[in-house]
């Protein structure tokens, strides 16, 4: 054999044989573990694996056998989504647990579990179960936050923070978030009983954005304004601007260097929107400096009196670490960045995309949307001029509260929750106990968590409601509602069992403030109109029945990809005249 072929045969067989070696350690750690485990020879962790399997997942279902398929969709990022208890039934249970199982592949080793001891312990335990790697390198371009740190750094930070989203930032977040709204309807109506658009979707982004940057960052915009709004001097693009393309890009381009961004030839694909990034990088942190010197400044002047908005309160509650004791527990100005980042990037996303799964939802059945609108009337003045009070109206919200939990427990934008072992730890429970060697991958599958029968089937059937075998996988709001003789309104589901939010005490600090923001749109949406999907009409000019509406709504709810959040595709930035976004019409009501 010449010795070029030695050299290839040889290098080959130590790459086999290293292979070999993982999957034998992960065989070893799996069988120690006490989890059930699947065997699944391949590096779920390779970087184009990781980017390239999401989009080609129904490629791969379609041509690969079935045994092949049911294995590798496990190692795809988002899977908990399609395959649902599948798993779970089809591995784990003939292995005598059906809530978790461990993967015995030749990259990392992974615990995937939808058992709620085990979520609500690895939650509850922050510092044996720390943040994954990966979540620094997306979530920490603009300095280090509460998101991506661990140990005392996250405590330190988590503090500010959580004093930062109050009360007093909820009740501005509730009336930017209704006048928002008012500028969405007065552009589809445009002083009509009824309007059209496909572009729902997008102005859901708006609205999101607009009350991020005035409830958030002291910068009211106009719902008409931001469309004319010129850069200031020096500047190529607005705040709104340069947030819009940071937070479009966050979870992918913004990872590439600057030098690249800047000097991206023009002739490639991507230009357009790498070049704008690269401004966007660029001005994004100087904007909010400037919007956080101006707000100390205003500060100054008011002699203390802080406005209610996340960057004023952020100020005020870094001050007050400081007085305390020691200079240490206040945030440094890179943490400060990264913080107001974070609040930024990370209610974005989530928030917009459980916004566009509940509109979907209620166009797919009015029956709910009447249910809701009952409630509005009841609670909400005849007079749509009249002003809304926060305090008194968003306790009363219930019904709209509950379909916004109901939206989550179906669609959670984040379907997994991850966290790492660094050293060894255990897990006790009513199933037993369980090992997680060093180096282990935990993902919570909250979408698994979600439809357990034992908890969700026929929970809370109202008058008329009829029991279902598949009643976990319905949209059924009432599911919420406990009976009048509970000291509850609402259903308190068991611990580790909803977990939208995550849970423990790195749950989401910005809970109440998407709460707010969903109540406040809905109730406006829907206070004097109801939504419907406008019929499409077949090449032979018949509309589509309602039976066809709703399999296309069906549709287009399934046909959804993890961007990391859940996001249905092709719904945001629909240009006139494309087969993108929903075409939905707005009736007055009354
Ligand atoms: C429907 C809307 C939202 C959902 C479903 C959601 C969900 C979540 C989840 C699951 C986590 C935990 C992630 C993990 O540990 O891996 C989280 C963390 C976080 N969220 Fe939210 N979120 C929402 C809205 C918001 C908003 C509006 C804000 C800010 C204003 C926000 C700020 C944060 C922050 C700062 C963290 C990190 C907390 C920490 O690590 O201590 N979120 N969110």
């Amino acid at each position: 054999m010449p010795a070029f072929l030695t050299i290839v045969v040889a290098l080959i067989v130590i790459y086999a044989s290293s292979l070999a070696y993982v999957l034998l350690q992960n065989l070893r750690k799996a069988k120690k573990s006490g989890f059930p485990y699947i065997i699944i020879p391949w590096d779920q962790d390779q970087f184009v694996w990781m980017v390239m399997s999401v989009p080609l997942r129904p490629w791969l279902r379609k041509n690969l056998p079935k045994w092949i398929y049911d294995r590798i969709t496990l190692t795809i990022f988002g899977n908990e989504f399609y395959e649902g208890l599948e798993p779970y039934n089809q591995y784990a249970a003939p292995q005598g647990n059906d809530k978790s199982f461990a993967l015995v592949t030749v990259g990392n080793f992974e615990i995937i579990t939808r058992d709620p001891e085990i979520v609500t312990e690895v939650l509850r335990r922050v510092k044996d179960f720390q943040q994954v790697e990966l979540t620094a390198l997306f979530m920490g371009k603009f300095g280090q936050n509460v998101m991506t740190s661990d140990g005392d750094a996250w405590t330190r930070q988590r503090k500010v923070v959580a004093s930062t989203i109050n009360e007093r930032i909820s009740r501005t977040v509730f009336n930017e978030s209704l006048h928002q709204t008012e500028g969405l309807l007065d552009e589809v109506l445009s002083n009509h009983s009824q309007g059209e658009t496909n572009r729902i979707f997008d102005m859901m982004k708006k609205i999101t954005i607009n009350v991020i940057s005035g409830a958030g960052m002291g910068a009211n915009v106009e719902w008409k304004d931001a469309a004319n709004e010129k850069p200031r001097p020096r500047f190529k693009m607005t705040y709104i601007d340069a947030v819009k393309q940071v937070l479009q890009n966050v979870t992918g381009p913004i990872l590439l260097p600057k030098w690249f961004l800047a000097n991206y030839p023009s002739f490639l694909p991507g230009y357009h929107n790498l070049n704008l990034l690269s401004y966007a990088m660029e001005e994004f942190p100087t904007h909010t400096w400037d919007l956080l010197n101006r707000e100390r400044q205003r500060g100054l002047d008011a002699h203390g009196e802080t406005r209610s908005n996340i960057i004023a309160q952020l100020l005020q509650a870094n001050q007050q670490g400081d007085e305390e004791k020691s200079s240490t527990k206040a945030l440094s100005d890179d943490e400060v960045m990264g913080n107001l980042f974070v609040f930024t990037a990370a209610g974005f996303e989530t928030t917009v995309n459980t916004l566009s799964f509940a509109l979907v939802l209620l166009c797919r059945y009015p029956q709910w949307q009447e249910w809701i609108c009952e409630e509005i009337d009841h609670i909400m003045p005849a007079d749509s001029s009249q002003e809304l009070d926060y305090t008194a109206i968003f306790p009363k919200a219930t019904r709209v509260l509950v379909c916004m939990l109901e939206v989550l427990r179906l669609f959670a934008p984040l379907i997994r929750i991850s966290r790492e072992t660094k050293v060894a730890q255990t897990i006790q429970t009513s199933r037993g106990s369980f090992y997680i060697p060093p180096k282990t991958t935990v993902y919570m599958n909250t979408g698994a968590v979600h439809i357990d029968p034992a908890v969700w089937r026929n929970l809370n059937l109202a008058e008329g409601e009829k029991k279902s075998e598949h009643d976990e996988l319905l949209f059924r709001p009432t599911r919420w509602l406990n009976p009048p003789t509970e000291s509850q309104p609402i259903f308190q589901p068991p611990k580790g069992s909803y977990v939208p939010w995550s849970g423990g005490p790195r749950v989401c600090p910005g809970q109440k403030m998407a709460q707010v923001e969903f109540t406040a749109i809905f109730l406006k949406l829907l206070h004097q109109h109801r939504i419907e999907a406008v019929p499409l009409k077949s090449a032979s000019g018949d509309l589509e029945t309602r039976a066809q509406i709703e399999s296309r709504l069906d549709a287009r709810m399934k046909d959804s990809i993890m961007t990391p959040t859940l996001q249905m595709n092709s719904i945001y930035d629909v240009k006139d005249n494309q087969d993108k976004g929903l075409n939905v019409r707005l009736t007055k009501r009354r």
